[in-house]
């Protein structure tokens, strides 16, 4: 089975990284490294996890001009990793250049754009001048990435429906704010279940605390695949 869930490995340091992740399977998931493990332990941690057999999407959210984040990004496809993602908010002239950039790679990973954080809602939008609802903005800078050749976006669960619509079937939509029924929101604003999700059409599911703060993280991990097979494709 090709799992679409990627645990989010939002640990404080390498150590406790992988010995979270010889507890699991790689064959039932794939991992994000994301900014707090990866400025604790540098492109180590994804070596390690490469080798115990994980495919990783390194979440950096580049964010910069365009030449930087186009360095970034092919410094990340070196390190041999499966996904990457960039701020779509950094505006076309980004977007181009990191495509560009990646193109140029053998093996290019997926490049993938951030629309709005799922931590943000109405209110935070207003605050930093869009009036827009994030359905609109999320649309809005979808509507760039996908324009800018990029693979997919990283949208909340509640705009796949309108992504699905508005875009073509092979853009990868990948949704945290991904939440069992049983689980803490803890601090997500626009979520959903892992079925529900999968059922409106995401492809990737990026889970963190339900299953890394689990007592038994193989279970909770297989407990999620259990709940959201009748909804896997093939
Ligand atoms: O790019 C991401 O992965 C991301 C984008 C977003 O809009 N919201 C979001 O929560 N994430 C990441 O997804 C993970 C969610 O973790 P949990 O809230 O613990 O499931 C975290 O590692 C976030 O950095």
């Amino acid at each position: 089975m090709l799992s679409p869930v990627i645990v989010a490995l939002d640990f404080p340091d390498q150590q406790q990284a992988l010995r979270f992740a010889q507890g699991i399977d790689p064959a039932l998931c794939r991992l994000k490294v994301g900014k707090e493990l990866f400025t604790a332990s540098g492109p180590s941690v994804v070596d390690a996890l490469h080798q115990l057999g994980f495919s990783i999407f390194l979440d950096l959210k580049f964010h910069d001009i365009p030449n930087t984040t186009a360095q970034a990004c092919l410094a990340a496809a070196r390190l041999g990793v499966w996904m990457v993602n960039v701020h779509a908010s950094g505006g076309p002239a980004m977007l181009d250049a990191a495509r560009a950039a990646l193109d140029k790679c053998a093996k290019p990973p997926l490049l993938i754009a951030v629309t709005v954080l799922t931590s943000m809602d109405t209110a935070n939008l207003r605050a930093i001048g869009i009036g827009d609802s994030p359905e609109a903005q999320v649309l809005r800078l979808a509507r760039l990435a996908h324009a800018a050749g990029l693979d997919g976006v990283v949208a909340s669960p509640l705009e796949v429906p309108s992504l699905r619509q508005a875009l073509p079937a092979q853009f990868q939509l990948v949704t945290p704010g991904v939440r069992p029924s049983h689980a803490a929101r803890d601090d997500q604003q626009r979520i959903s279940t892992p079925a529900d999700a999968l059922r409106q059409g995401a492809n990737h599911l990026v889970i963190g605390r339900p299953i890394t703060q689990a007592a038994d993280p193989q279970r909770a991990l297989e407990a999620i695949l259990a709940e959201i097979r009748p909804y896997l494709g093939g």
